[in-house]
């Protein structure tokens, strides 16, 4: 045993083992780190009860991520002229079964951010009790504003570089932020055409070429099924409680409809640009139109609002509404101390995160200081990616499966992962769910790297 370990076993304390784990390798404020250090301090008792855990070194090879593959992308827009971006895949790691996590093309994305979300999928992954890894990837390519000629030939590109390093076995990408179900088909077709194997190496596919019955609407619907799991534990419903939802994309759209259908109001959805409130609710026929029209370049959330008896709130977030529910579900750090300040004083009870990391970190201390229900996307979230897992199980036995046993399975999926973190969550009455969700990840993966020994 080395020397710094044995001083580690003497002082197991949350900073040093986080700066022996990290090795210096972040920077103090850097997004995995903080993520990190948050992380340690749900599971440390844990590993400071299993001398196994700490001989493997299991915190250490935790901080590291397998493997980070970068890449260029050239490409020809539509005027021939040509463009560079950066690509990233993170692979953290596939002790429980391949690498799997989204692709997202954003301007914001870089290493640092895929790094951390690829650290949270493998967390993620883990609790849906299927056997997938956790990876995260993608590009600072913004398809605002992108012809479909255009978008078409940035993903061909891409994966032109990554499908090196991807594989039904291996890798299996899907989509995340900027990267649905068109894009999914463009690089699915030229992995095809590049490898020349039809397989599961992606999922998010459409229904005509291996797609799950289900996979668009997973995500979303998951995360009400996890609200709905939260309720019932305190005896309650979501019965005509209102919700703020963020983001206008795949799980805005999708939790606003499952939540409509499930007697919730909506009140608002919103861009980078705005946020369209509807003071008497979105109806599901409303959000159906939303998501259909949503890929058009021309689409405007805005121009909605007449239709919907709503109005347009150029520049702001939906977090000023009084509401009952908050939903984040656009991207990361969208709410901030303040707009919890704001939610609270507005009679706001409940979190529940569709995105990853919506929450700076000021904002989950506050929103945990206002003693608000939250669901923490590592674990509301989840029903994307189940769904993902339950496409790779399709294609592994060249089956189509119906879409009502699917839904069950999600539901089914979702509530179990609710149990799981609540086993692990602390107080019965007031569920610590990111705790729990953390303490219930990790105790998976790192028993199965203990289980391979060191490597
Ligand atoms: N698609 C999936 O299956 C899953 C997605 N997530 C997470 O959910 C979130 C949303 O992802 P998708 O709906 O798939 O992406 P999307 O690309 O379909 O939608 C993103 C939405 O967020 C809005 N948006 C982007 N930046 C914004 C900003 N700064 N302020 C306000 N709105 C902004 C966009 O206008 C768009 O309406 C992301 O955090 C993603 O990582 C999590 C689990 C699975
Ligand atoms: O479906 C997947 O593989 C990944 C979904 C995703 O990116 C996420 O859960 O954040």
């Amino acid at each position: 045993m080395d020397e710094r370990r044995g001083d580690l076993e003497k002082t197991p304390k949350q900073e040093d083992v986080v700066a022996s784990a990290c090795g210096g390798r972040y920077a103090p404020d850097s997004m995995f780190l903080r993520g990190f250090s948050d992380f340690v301090a749900c599971v440390l008792d844990i590993v400071n009860a299993r001398s196994e855990y700490v001989e493997a070194g299991i915190l250490d090879r935790l901080a590291e991520p397998d493997r980070v593959i970068s890449f260029r992308i050239v490409w020809l827009d539509d005027d021939g002229e040509v463009q560079v971006n950066r690509g990233c895949r993170v692979q953290h790691s596939n002790a429980i079964g391949p690498y799997k996590g989204g692709l997202r093309f954003a301007p914001s994305v870089e290493e640092g951010i895929l790094r951390r979300l690829a650290f949270e999928q493998t967390l993620k992954n883990a609790l849906t009790g299927l056997p997938m890894g956790g990876a995260k990837g993608g590009a600072d390519f913004d398809p605002q504003g992108r012809s479909k000629a255009e978008i078409m030939r940035f993903c061909q590109a891409f994966i032109t570089e990554l499908h090196k390093e991807i594989g039904p076995s291996r890798d299996i990408p899907a989509g995340d932020i900027g990267v649905g179900e068109r894009e999914i088909g463009f690089m699915f077709g030229q992995y095809k055409r590049i490898t020349e194997t039809f397989s599961g190496v992606m999922t998010g596919k459409g229904l005509e070429f291996g797609g799950s019955c289900l996979r668009r609407e997973a995500t979303g619907y998951g995360v009400i099924h996890f609200l709905e799991a939260m309720l019932k534990h305190r005896g309650e419903a979501i019965d005509g409680r209102s919700a703020a939802i963020s983001g206008a994309g795949n799980v805005a759209t999708h939790a606003a409809k499952r939540l409509a259908q499930t007697g919730g109001k909506v009140l608002t959805l919103s861009n980078s640009r705005g946020f369209l409130h509807i003071p008497d609710g979105l109806s599901e026929d409303r959000i159906d139109e939303v998501v259909d029209a949503r890929d058009a370049p021309s689409f405007r959330l805005e121009a909605m609002a007449d239709r919907v008896g709503g109005t347009w709130h150029p520049g702001d977030t939906p977090w000023q509404v009084a509401c009952d529910i908050a939903m984040p579900c656009a991207t990361q750090n969208e709410i901030d101390e303040a707009a919890v300040k704001s939610l609270v004083d507005n009679g706001c009870e409940i979190v529940v995160e569709g995105a990853n990391l919506p929450l700076t970190p000021g904002a989950r201390d506050a929103v945990r200081a206002a003693g608000l229900l939250y669901g923490p996307g590592k674990a509301a979230n989840i029903g994307g990616v189940a769904m993902s897992g339950l496409e790779l199980s399709q294609n592994a036995a060249r089956l189509h499966w119906a879409k009502e046993d699917l839904a069950q399975d999600l539901r089914r999926i979702i509530e179990e992962a609710h149990e799981l973190c609540l086993e692990h969550a602390g107080d019965e009455k007031q569920p610590d769910y990111e705790r729990g969700a953390n303490r219930a990840g990790f105790i998976k993966v790192a028993d199965a790297m203990t289980a391979f020994g060191v490597l």
